[in-house]
């Protein structure tokens, strides 16, 4: 460690934020995590940073000194440690983007980025070619549309459980279609890249998005068809889940790992 390394503050020490702070220190990463943001300070915990501060709340970031939050704790928890970190002029990057679908919310960090010269970050986590449609959309496009195939144990627990049997599946059922903000509100676990993708390109209310439930799959698919005056693109991923969580794919951190490096080596890549 060494007093030019990026100081960073992790909210969420779950699948993702355990594993982004393993592979940065596998990695020996010019990265200090200064402090990890959790609801229980008292809770055990495997692998956490050497001389990293738990903390539970955003107010005591009090006295501690970052430059750049990351966000893998969920959708309710963006809000407030977001406005915290933006305020105090630290960039932010996200990993709940569903909770994107609030304008009001945008519009809070957008204003408070703003004042204070911050930075939102919205990695493509699970996703690629991001950059390809964003820089697609500046130009007209006619549709996005995203399919999301998960094996049916990754949809456990969520509304999915209400119009199928997850265990009884015997085929792929696509039990959902609809617009990217109703699949992100609906199923926030799963389709934080609905947003991703909508944001990228043409929007919350025209992409359109696919869920599957998948019993024979064991990769989180990802395939993204685009349609406008730049031509056509499709984009498929096969994520291997996290072994921590099945919902969350293992590119998605690192994804938040790439943005880390990034900003803490001087050559972006
Ligand atoms: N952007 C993307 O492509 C993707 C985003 N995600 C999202 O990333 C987030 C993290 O995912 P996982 O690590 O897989 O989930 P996880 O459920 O394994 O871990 C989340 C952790 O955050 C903690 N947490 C919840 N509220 C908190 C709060 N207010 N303050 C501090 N900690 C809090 C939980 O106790 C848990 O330990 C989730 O919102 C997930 O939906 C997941 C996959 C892809
Ligand atoms: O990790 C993935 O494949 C996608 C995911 O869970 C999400 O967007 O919430």
């Amino acid at each position: 460690m060494s007093g030019s390394d990026l100081r960073v503050v992790l909210v969420g020490w779950g699948a993702i934020g355990a594993r982004v702070a393993g592979l940065l220190a596998a990695r020996a990463s010019p990265v200090r995590i200064v402090a990890v943001g959790v609801r229980d300070t008292g809770a055990k915990r495997q692998g956490l940073p050497p001389d990293t501060r738990l903390i539970a709340g955003p107010e005591a970031l009090e006295g501690i000194e970052a430059d750049l939050l990351v966000e893998a704790a969920g959708r309710a928890a963006l809000r407030p440690w977001a406005m915290a970190a933006l305020a105090r002029g630290w960039d932010l990057a996200i990993a709940s983007t569903s909770a994107l679908t609030d304008a009001d919310l945008l519009a809070d960090l957008r204003d408070q980025a703003k004042a204070t010269g911050a930075q939102i970050l919205i990695p493509p986590g699970a996703l690629g070619g991001i950059d390809a449609l964003a820089a697609a959309s500046r130009l007209n496009m006619d549709m996005v549309r995203h399919e999301i195939v998960k094996p049916a144990r990754a949809w456990a627990g969520t509304a999915a459980e209400e119009v199928c049997d997850l265990a009884a599946l015997t085929a792929p059922l696509t039990f959902f279609e609809g617009s990217a903000r109703q699949a992100a509100d609906r199923f926030p676990q799963n389709a934080n890249v609905a947003v991703i993708s909508a944001m990228a390109g043409i929007g919350l209310d025209r992409t359109m998005v696919a869920l599957t439930a998948d019993p024979g799959a064991t990769m989180n698919r990802h395939s993204i068809t685009a349609r406008g005056d730049f031509g056509t693109m499709t984009i498929t991923l096969e994520n291997r889940p996290l072994a921590g969580n099945p919902k969350s794919s293992e590119l998605t951190a690192l994804s938040l790992l790439r943005l880390i490096e990034n900003r803490a080596g001087g050559l972006v890549i």
